[in-house]
């Protein structure tokens, strides 16, 4: 869990109902130059030359943060922890040989039906 500095502004008070220009694409070019880092200053290649089952600890330990702020009701931990959980996400992706686009491609097939009709069509089958 990243360390919360009091003296900036909130990330729901940064946000402020502006649309931010970075995108999962940025981050994913991003953890695949980072990747490759041998200098000893990078996190996310310290991560990778970890591997797969070190960073899917990771992802699962930030999924739970994400869901204890979220029950707790703190927006603010609910926007760094998702973060956080999406951060690690990309780099067990990138360990994983998955690659963004594959996933929207996933998500874009789904689209044509709702997530009640695919689970009712699951339980009859
Ligand atoms: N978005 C992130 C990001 N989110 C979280 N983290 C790091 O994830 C780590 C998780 O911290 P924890 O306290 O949970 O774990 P830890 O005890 O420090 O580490 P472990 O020994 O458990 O692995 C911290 O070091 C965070 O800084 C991230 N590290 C990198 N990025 C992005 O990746 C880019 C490249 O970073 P480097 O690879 O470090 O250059 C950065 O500029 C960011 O854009």
């Amino acid at each position: 869990m990243r360390q919360k500095v009091k003296a900036y502004p909130s990330a729901a008070a940064r946000a402020g109902g502006q649309m931010s220009e970075f995108t999962l694409d940025d981050l994913e070019r991003i953890v695949a130059e980072r990747a490759g880092a041998t200098d000893g200053s990078s996190y996310t290649a310290s991560l990778v030359a970890r591997g797969v089952a070190k960073a899917a600890q990771k992802l699962g330990e930030e999924a739970v943060e994400t869901v204890i702020a979220a029950v707790s009701g703190d927006k603010e931990g609910v926007i760094t922890e998702s973060a956080d959980l999406l951060y690690h996400l990309l780099v067990v992706w990138k360990i994983s040989g998955v690659e963004l686009s594959a996933v929207l491609a996933e998500l874009e097939r789904r689209t044509v039906q709702s997530g009640l009709a695919e689970k009712a069509g699951r339980t009859a089958s």
